[in-house]
C-alpha cells in the first residue's frame, strides 16, 4: 500500500503525536528522491529497528552550489511513492520549500572541521545546506533514528559532528553503500549516464579497490594516490576532483592505527560520481609515510 504523501508540519505533528503518545519509536530516512535500491536498504533497516518510519523527499536548494545540477537533479516523486510501496512505510514527507525555510528564514547551521575538505573544498556552502536542512528535518519529523548511507561518507562524518555538538536526541544510524553487479555505487546522478557511460563508470570504483589493495600491501600513499589519478584521467574521468586517503571520522590526514577511507569524486559525461571504501593501513605505516598522502 502507498504510504500517504504529507506535505505540511501540521499533518505531519496530528500523525507523530499520535505514534509518540502510543509510545512507537519513529525512524526517518532523509532523501532527495529519485530512489534507488540504496535508499531502500536505508528503508528496510529502519522498519526492521523502529515502529514507524518516516522517509523525507525533498531536493534541498540549499545545498546545491551549482545552479545546473539544482534544476537537472531528477524529481520523480509519483515514481518514488510506488517504489515505496511494498515497504511498509508510514508516511511519505514532502514539504514545501516555504515549509522548511517559512518566509524571514535566516538561521545556518555550520559544521567546522569535517565539513572542510574534499566535498567541502569542491562544493562550498554544501554541508552548510546539508547541515541546516538534515537539523530542520530532525526538528520536525521528532525522529528517534536517523540513517543515512556511508556512500554520502563525508556526509555521515557532518552530520555525527552535528548531533555530538548540539546533543541533538538522535541516533544517527549509518548504512552500507549498496552497489550495482559491476561495483559502481548507486546514485540518483547515475541515471544521466549515457549507455557508454554507464559501462565506463564502473571503472571507477575497480580503481579504488585496487588501490585500497596495494596501500594495505604496504604502498607507499602518495605516489600509489597520484598513479591512480592518473589511470582515472587515462579512463575518461574528467576532472578527477579528489581521489584522498584520509582518517575516516575527522577526514584530515590519515593516523597511523585509525580507520582510513579512500574517497573519490569525479566526473563523466558532464555527471559528478562520488565513492570512497575503508582501507586497514599496515601495522608499519607511520606518520610521515602517510603525511605525504
Ligand atoms: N548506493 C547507496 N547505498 C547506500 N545509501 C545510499 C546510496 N545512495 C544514496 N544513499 C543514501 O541515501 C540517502 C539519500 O541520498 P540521496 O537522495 O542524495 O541519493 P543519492 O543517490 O545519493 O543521490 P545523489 O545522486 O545526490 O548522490 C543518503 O543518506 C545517501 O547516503
Ligand atoms: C541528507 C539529505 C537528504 C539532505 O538534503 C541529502 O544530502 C541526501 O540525500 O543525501
Ligand atoms: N547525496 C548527497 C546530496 C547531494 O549530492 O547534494
Amino acid at each position: 500500500m502507498n504510504a500517504p504523501i504529507i506535505r505540511s508540519l501540521d499533518a505531519l505533528d496530528a500523525l507523530t503525536d499520535a505514534w509518540r503518545a502510543a509510545g512507537q519509536r519513529i525512524g526517518v530516512v532523509p532523501t532527495m528522491g529519485a530512489l534507488h535500491e540504496g535508499h531502500l536498504s536505508l528503508v528496510q533497516r529502519a522498519k526492521a529497528e523502529c515502529d514507524r518510519v518516516i522517509v523525507t523527499l525533498f531536493v534541498n536548494p540549499r545545498q546545491f552550489n551549482n545552479p545546473e545540477d539544482f534544476a537537472r537533479y531528477p524529481r520523480t516523486e509519483q515514481a518514488d511513492a510506488a517504489i515505496l510501496a511494498p515497504y511498509g512505510v508510514d508516511a511519505l514527507f514532502v514539504p514545501t520549500g516555504d515549509e522548511v525555510y517559512p518566509p524571514g528564514h535566516a538561521t545556518t547551521v555550520s559544521v567546522a572541521g569535517v565539513s572542510g575538505p574534499l566535498e567541502g573544498a569542491h562544493r562550498p556552502g554544501h554541508f552548510d545546506g546539508v547541515a541546516t536542512v538534515v537539523t530542520i528535518l530532525f526538528n520536525m519529523t521528532r525522529a528517534e533514528r536517523a540513517y543515512f548511507g556511508e556512500k554520502d561518507w563525508q556526509q555521515l562524518q557532518v552530520v555525527r559532528r552535528l548531533v555530538a555538538d548540539l546533543h541533538l536526541p538522535i541516533r544517527i544510524v549509518p548504512c552500507p553503500s549498496v552497489r550495482a553487479g559491476d561495483g559502481l555505487a548507486l546514485s540518483s546522478r547515475n541515471q544521466r549516464l549515457s549507455a557508454k557511460g554507464r559501462a565506463q563508470a564502473a571503472a571507477l570504483p575497480g580503481v579504488l579497490f585496487d588501490l585500497a589493495g596495494r596501500l594495505e600491501r604496504g604502498a607507499t600513499p602518495a605516489p600509489a594516490l597520484a598513479e591512480a589519478r592518473a589511470r582515472l584521467a587515462d579512463l575518461g574521468f574528467a576532472p578527477v576532483e579528489y581521489l584522498e586517503l584520509r582518517d575516516g571520522d575527522t577526514l584530515g590526514d590519515p593516523l597511523p592505527g585509525r580507520p582510513a577511507r579512500l574517497l573519490v569524486a569525479a566526473w563523466l559525461e558532464g555527471v559528478r560520481l562520488i565513492d570512497n571504501i575503508p582501507v586497514t593501513l599496515p601495522q608499519t605505516a607511520t606518520r610521515s609515510s602517510l603525511g605525504a598522502a
